[in-house]
């Protein structure tokens, strides 16, 4: 077999050592690779009309070409909500709202409206709720940068103001922003917030197959949780990004202020129970599942494409899981020696589930690898299992689209049937 070549965008050692201990050897994306680890900037390149180029079936690629209908913040909620109501017009019981209007099941994205194109629709709600704190995120930014909690209608007039002329119009795509409920009662643990940053490799959306990975883990402010509106600009309470997290004075470079889900599962155990937990990572792997249906329709689903995504969640007091945010580009960075293991760990897993094992990359591979080449991932969602599970159910008399028979308590019966095809 001739040997692999990769290109990557990123100087990473977790990619680069990957590719290289397993001999491959690299090239320059404009090269004949078999494997590119690309920057979501190059994706538009590759994928474009006018580059001329035709993937072969030996190439594979980290992204697919619109990502961004799932990992841009105002796309990602769009998608959300256009799904739930598709949904509700078929009349699907998962689907059913509560006496508020409020979606029983597929509540998990904080109430949120795009700026400026839904500013009265805003007003109208911060009116009904006067006292609510609020998060402004800007579009087309990373890293927390440009985050901001209002409180006051006069805050977003202030914002407006000073930086966008004095109107809500016109907006161009980096100057659009989303305002999303803050979620104000956040678990914590020893006084602190955290958010949990999760790992899902899709290797197709259409029929959807994706895995979850066991090692994702939790980031925790280094300051104590205030909800106090005095501290409403204090980023180091509000914003668990590394990356601002890692300028505060009590910032720890050892732990690098996280935690593994392993430990946060544990601690939930303790304190709450092991069908409390057992629950929470439930809603977290059904939520996941329904983020990722959400954007089927609108992905375009090439073959040479897969994708690990970040994602961000954060758990309420109530052990509601919210998810806030889906990365395409989730960062590779090590803070830790045990960063560094396990983002490796994460790529080489991810590689031997997308290539066949030994083999080249080849387009035709159905990514459906033995179990234990699914090293630290789990299956989460493979809709043609799903189906055949649906089937059954429906044999059985079970209502087609019921919310959770198949679905909720953790895809047990999805699961359960994947493994038959494991053996
Ligand atoms: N609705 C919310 N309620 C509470 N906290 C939130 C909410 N939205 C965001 N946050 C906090 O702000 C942080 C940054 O938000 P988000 O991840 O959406 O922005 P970002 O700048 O794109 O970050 P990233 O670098 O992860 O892409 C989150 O990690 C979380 O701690």
């Amino acid at each position: 077999m001739a040997r692999i070549k990769f290109a990557s965008d990123f100087d990473k050692s977790v990619l680069l050592n990957n590719f290289e201990n397993r001999g491959w050897i690299q090239v320059s994306p404009e090269d004949d690779w078999n494997f590119y680890w690309a920057g979501v900037h190059n994706i538009r390149n590759v994928f474009s009309v006018d580059s001329g180029f035709r993937l072969q079936d030996d190439q594979f690629i980290n992204h697919f070409p619109n990502h961004v209908e799932l990992t841009r913040k105002d796309l990602m909620v769009k998608n959300i909500k256009r799904y739930r109501k598709d949904l509700e017009k078929e009349g699907n019981p998962m689907a059913e709202k509560d006496e508020t209007g409020r979606f029983i099941h597929l509540d998990f994205i904080p109430q949120t409206f795009m700026l400026p194109a839904d500013y009265n629709l805003f007003v109208e709600e911060f009116r009904k709720n006067p006292n609510t704190t609020w998060i402004m995120k800007p579009c087309g930014k990373a890293r927390g940068i440009g985050i901001f909690l209002v409180n006051k209608l006069s805050q977003l007039k202030k914002w407006s103001r000073d930086g966008k002329g004095n109107s809500f119009t016109p907006p161009s795509a980096k100057e659009t922003y989303v305002i999303s409920k803050y979620i104000d009662n956040p678990l914590l643990i020893g006084g602190k917030k955290f958010d949990l940053r999760l790992y899902v490799l899709v290797t197709s959306f259409r029929p959807l197959k994706a895995y979850m990975y066991k090692l994702g883990f939790c980031r925790f402010c280094t300051v104590k949780y205030n909800a106090s509106l005095n501290e409403l600009d204090n980023m180091f309470v509000h914003l668990t990004n590394v990356s601002i997290q890692k300028q505060g004075d009590d910032y720890n470079a050892i732990h690098g202020g996280k935690w593994t889900v392993q430990n946060l599962r544990l601690f939930l155990e303790s304190t709450r129970g092991k069908e409390v937990s057992d629950k929470l990572f439930d809603d977290i792997n059904w939520q996941t599942i329904h983020s990722l249906k959400a954007v089927t329709g609108v992905v375009s689903n090439d073959r040479h494409c897969f994708e690990c995504y970040g994602y961000d969640i954060i758990i309420d007091d109530n052990l509601k899981p919210w998810l806030i945010e889906v990365n395409a580009s989730p960062s590779l960075a090590a803070t830790t020696s045990s960063d560094r293991i396990m983002k490796y760990r994460l790529i080489s897993d991810v590689v031997n589930i997308v290539i066949p094992p030994g083999e080249a990359p080849d387009v035709r591979w159905n990514k459906i690898p033995d179990k234990e080449n699914l090293g630290n991932f789990d299956l989460l969602y493979d809709e043609e299992l799903a189906n055949a599970d649906q089937g059954a159910q429906d044999v059985r008399g079970a209502k087609p689209g019921l919310p959770n028979p198949a679905m909720r308590g953790g895809l047990r019966d999805v699961k359960r049937g994947s493994q038959a095809t494991w053996k």
